[in-house]
C-alpha cells in the first residue's frame, strides 16, 4: 500500500496561523482572493487578444472563471472514481469540500501574476532586461567589483520574469494574503528558484522545472510552505496538477471559439484544420472512448450547428465543448488516480493530460490549430508588436530610476529628491504598495550578501512589479501619457 495521506497536504497551516477549522480557513482564503485587486485586474488583461474591445472575447478573468469550472468538474470526477475504502486509505474521505475549494481558487488565481499583453508581455519584460540590465549604471559597477558567481544568479532571475512566480510574489510579498500554505501551493506549478538555470536541475524533473517557479524574495516563504506540506525539492503540490489540467482543457477550446468570434476563422475552415491536424497526430482515427471518431464527431457538431437559426457559431462551440470536455476531464481524473503516488509526491514529471494518449492528441490538436492559424493572424501580431513597444517603452521611460546609485535612490524614497525632478516624478507614479514591499524587504535579513546588489535587485523587482501589475489599457494609457510629455 503506498504511503499516501492527503491530510498532510491539506491543512490549516499558514504564515500567521489562526483558527482551527479547515473549512472556515478555506472560506477565508476564497474571500481574500475573490475580493482582491489582482483578480479584478484580470478583466483587462490579455488572454490571447491584446486590447480587445469585444467583451464576448475572453479576458484573463473570464478565462480563469472557466478554468475554475473545469477544475471543479475534475475534482468531482476524481472523487467519483475512488471507492469509499480508497478515499479512507488516502485520507481523502472528509476532504472533498476542501479539495474542491482549493482547486477552484487555485484556478481563479492561476494567471494573477501575468503582465499585460499576455505571453508577449512576459517576453517584452525579459527582452528589455536581457538587453539593458548590464548597461545600467549600478550593475556596471557591481560587475566590475563582484565575481560572476555572485552576480549571475541575480541577473538570471531578473531576465526571467514569469507570471507564475509573480503570482506567488503577489500572494506573499505584495498583498500578504496569509493564505493557507495548501491554497498557495495549489498554484505553484514550478518549484525551481529563478536564480537557478534549467541545466542545474535533474533530468527526471525537467518538466516540473521548465519555467521558473519563484523569486529570491519569496525564497524563505516557499521553503516554509514546502516544509510544512512535505514537498520535496523541485516537486509540486498534488492539487496543482488539477489546476494545470483545467487550464489546458479550458483554453484549448476557448482560444478557437474566440478566433471564430473575431472572424479570424470560419466554422468551415476551423473544422478542416482540426480534422487535418488530428489526422497527422493520430492517423488511425480510432473512435474516441464511448464516442464517434473525431472526424465524424466534428461533422455532426457542424451539421447540428447549421440547423440553429440564431447562432450557429455559438451552437457549434456548445456542442463541441460537451463532446470534448467530458472525455478530457475523465482522462485527467483517470491520470490523477492511476498515478496517485507520483501525483501525491508531486513528482509526476508531466501534465496530467500529456501522456501520448488519444486525449493528449485531442488537446494538442486544438492548441496546434491555434498556434498555426490564430496566434499568427496579422491583427493579433500587430497588436502584440504594440504590446512589445508599450512594455519596452515604459521600461525605457522608467530607466532613470534604475540608473541611480543606491544612496541617491534612497533619497528619493525618503522624499528628498528635489534636485532630481524627473526621477522624483517617476518614483511618485509607482504604486505605494510596491514601494512598501521594496522598503520592507530592505529592512529584513538579506539573502544576498552584497547590500548594493541586493538593493539594486529589489529596485529592478519594484519596476517589474509595477509594470506587470498594469492592465493592458492602463499600460497603453500610461505609455501615451509619458510619450506626450517627452
Ligand atoms: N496571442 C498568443 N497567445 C498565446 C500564444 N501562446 C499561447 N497563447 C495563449 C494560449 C492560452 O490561452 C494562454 C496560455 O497562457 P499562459 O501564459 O498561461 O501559458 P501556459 O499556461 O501554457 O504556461 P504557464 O502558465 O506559463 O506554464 O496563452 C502566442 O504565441 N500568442
Ligand atoms: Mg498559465
Amino acid at each position: 500500500m503506498p504511503n499516501i495521506d492527503f491530510r498532510k497536504k491539506i491543512s490549516l497551516a499558514r504564515p500567521r496561523p489562526y483558527g482551527s477549522n479547515l473549512q472556515r480557513a478555506l472560506e477565508s482564503d476564497r474571500g481574500r482572493i475573490i475580493n482582491s485587486a489582482p483578480i479584478r485586474r484580470l478583466q483587462q488583461k490579455t488572454q490571447v487578444f491584446p486590447l480587445e474591445r469585444n467583451s464576448a472575447v475572453r479576458s484573463r478573468l473570464t478565462h480563469s472563471m472557466e478554468v475554475q469550472q473545469v477544475g471543479r468538474f475534475i475534482v468531482h470526477s476524481i472523487y467519483d472514481r475512488l471507492s469509499d475504502s480508497e478515499k479512507d486509505a488516502y485520507g481523502l474521505s472528509s476532504l472533498e469540500r476542501a479539495v474542491e475549494s482549493l482547486v477552484e481558487i487555485a484556478c481563479l488565481m492561476h494567471d494573477m501574476g501575468n503582465p499585460p499583453f499576455g505571453h508577449c508581455g512576459e517576453d517584452a519584460i525579459n527582452r528589455w532586461f536581457t538587453k539593458h540590465l548590464k548597461e545600467l549604471a549600478p550593475m556596471q559597477q557591481l560587475l566590475t567589483g563582484l565575481s560572476s558567481e555572485t552576480t549571475d544568479p541575480i541577473i538570471h532571475e531578473l531576465c526571467h520574469f514569469d507570471g507564475n512566480a509573480q503570482a506567488i510574489r503577489l500572494v506573499q510579498s505584495l498583498h500578504r494574503f496569509n493564505l493557507t500554505y495548501s491554497q498557495a501551493a495549489s498554484v505553484l506549478k514550478y518549484t525551481r528558484p529563478a536564480t537557478e538555470r534549467t541545466d542545474q536541475v535533474p533530468a527526471d524533473k525537467n518538466y516540473l522545472t521548465k519555467k521558473v517557479g519563484y523569486y529570491i524574495t519569496e525564497n524563505s516563504y516557499v521553503n516554509s510552505l514546502m516544509d510544512e506540506l512535505e514537498m520535496a525539492k523541485y516537486c509540486r503540490h498534488p492539487l496543482s496538477y488539477i489546476m494545470e489540467a483545467a487550464d489546458d482543457i479550458s483554453y484549448c477550446l476557448a482560444d478557437l471559439e474566440d478566433a471564430v468570434e473575431k472572424r479570424i476563422l470560419s466554422l468551415e475552415t476551423l473544422t478542416e484544420h482540426l480534422k487535418r491536424t488530428f489526422a497527422e497526430l493520430e492517423p488511425d482515427n480510432r473512435p474516441i472512448k464511448g464516442r464517434h471518431c473525431f472526424d465524424r464527431l466534428l461533422d455532426n457538431v457542424y451539421q447540428d450547428a447549421q440547423n440553429d437559426e440564431i447562432s450557429p457559431n455559438h451552437k457549434f462551440f456548445i456542442k463541441l465543448r460537451v463532446e470534448m470536455v467530458h472525455p478530457l476531464v475523465n482522462h485527467a481524473s483517470e491520470q490523477f488516480t492511476n498515478n496517485l503516488e507520483a501525483v501525491f509526491n508531486g513528482e509526476l514529471n508531466r501534465a496530467l493530460i500529456e501522456d501520448n494518449s488519444q486525449f493528449h492528441a485531442l488537446a494538442k490538436t486544438f492548441k496546434q490549430v491555434a498556434i498555426n492559424h490564430v496566434f499568427n493572424d496579422p491583427e493579433v501580431e500587430n497588436l502584440e508588436l504594440q504590446g512589445y513597444k508599450i512594455i519596452g517603452g515604459l521600461l525605457e521611460e522608467y530607466r532613470p530610476l534604475l540608473d541611480l546609485d543606491t544612496d541617491t535612490f534612497q533619497k528619493i524614497v525618503r522624499g528628498e529628491g528635489r534636485k532630481l525632478p524627473v526621477e522624483r516624478r517617476l518614483f511618485n507614479k509607482l504604486s505605494r504598495k510596491h514601494v512598501a514591499a521594496y522598503e520592507i524587504a530592505l529592512k529584513e535579513e538579506a539573502p544576498v550578501t552584497n547590500p548594493t546588489l541586493w538593493e539594486f535587485y529589489l529596485r529592478c523587482r519594484l519596476l517589474q512589479d509595477y509594470i506587470s501589475g498594469m492592465t493592458d489599457q492602463f499600460a497603453f494609457d500610461e505609455y501615451k501619457t509619458l510619450l506626450v510629455s517627452d
